[in-house]
């Protein structure tokens, strides 16, 4: 693994005009995925965009692959692939000639023929690009982004609109590239696609970072979590509060059905299970519910991911 961060952001301010859009942001990614969420106008896009060479800081710091992306973007350029939300394409090109170009401008590009038919693109390959639906200028433009095998790739909402079907494939595309030792930089508005995509997330709000970590360690540090069983009604509920740990809390919600909260791992599930059975009760139903990361998004934020 690389040791060095990917991109490392400090103290970056990006203003338009009278309106701060990034307000003294800190953000490091390592190799691997990383997520990039918050609520609409947080400033994710101004932040990548900064990163891609496309915005000048007006004041902070920031390295991608320990360059500078305004000052030595001839160097970063080559290395890094660019998603962009929308243009950056001739509207009127085709888009198998676009992809071949893009190739071709690689040392070592990736089989075209073969990610055009990953990308379920096979049939648009002589449509222009302003013919192609959304969603297939959008996985034109992933293909784009990726065909010359970057070191480092930044997607601002891959998969925003796409059907099922064609998210998968990103995914499963984003997935390859990672195995393959490419980092990936991923702003996205849903928490699912997070989950099972990134090692890293950074939620940024208001300009900032205000939370970064795996999805596991974002998880834990929310709220607490909950267990629930059933059993016979009336158990003595203050019994097996005293074996759970201080922190833990217990009630009976309605007869015969049981609520713990608190930090729910594999050695209170057992504590429980094994009070259960002390008193000769055979717990039914039993689950826990995790806190998911769009509950830690709401809690931290105060809004809705997809507003
Ligand atoms: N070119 C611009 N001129 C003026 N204001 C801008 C410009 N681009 C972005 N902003 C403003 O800066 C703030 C941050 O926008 P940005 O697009 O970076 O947020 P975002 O987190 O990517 O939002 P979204 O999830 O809606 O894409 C918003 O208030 C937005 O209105």
């Amino acid at each position: 693994m690389r040791s060095d961060p990917v991109v490392q952001v400090q103290a970056l301010v990006k203003r338009y005009g009278a309106k701060t859009a990034v307000d003294g942001l800190d953000l490091v990614a390592r190799e691997g995925v990383t997520a990039v969420l918050g609520p609409n106008g947080a400033g994710k896009t101004t932040t990548v965009e900064t990163c891609e060479g496309y915005r000048k800081p007006d004041s902070g710091t920031v390295r991608v692959l320990g360059l500078d992306p305004v000052g030595q973007s001839r160097d970063l350029r080559p290395r890094i692939g660019v998603m962009l939300q929308s243009g950056g394409v001739y509207s009127g090109s085709r888009a198998d000639e676009m992809l071949r170009h893009v190739a071709k401008l690689h040392a070592h590009p990736l089989d075209v023929d073969a990610l055009i038919e990953r990308l379920g693109l096979g049939s648009c390959g002589r449509t222009t690009y302003r013919r192609l639906s959304g969603g297939q200028q959008q996985r034109l433009a992933l293909a784009m982004a990726v065909v010359g095998r970057p070191e480092l790739v930044f997607l601002d909402e891959p998969t925003a609109g796409l059907d099922p079907q064609a998210r998968r494939a990103t995914w499963d595309l984003i997935r390859d590239l990672r195995t393959d030792g490419v980092s990936v930089i991923l702003t996205t508005h849903y928490m699912d696609e997070a989950e099972q995509l990134a090692d890293d997330v950074a939620i940024i709000d208001a300009g900032r970072v205000i939370a970064q970590g795996s999805p596991e360690e974002l998880c834990r540090g929310g709220a607490e979590n909950t267990l629930r069983f059933s059993g016979r009604p009336g158990l003595d509920v203050g019994s097996l509060l005293k074996a759970l740990p201080a922190d833990c809390s217990a009630a009976e919600l309605t007869p015969g059905s049981y609520r713990v909260v608190g930090k729910i791992d594999p050695q209170l599930l057992a504590t429980v299970t094994s009070w259960c059975a002390q008193h000769g009760v055979m717990p039914e139903k039993i689950s826990v519910e995790r806190h998911t990361l769009e509950d830690v998004f709401l809690e931290l934020t105060g809004k809705e991911l997809r507003s």
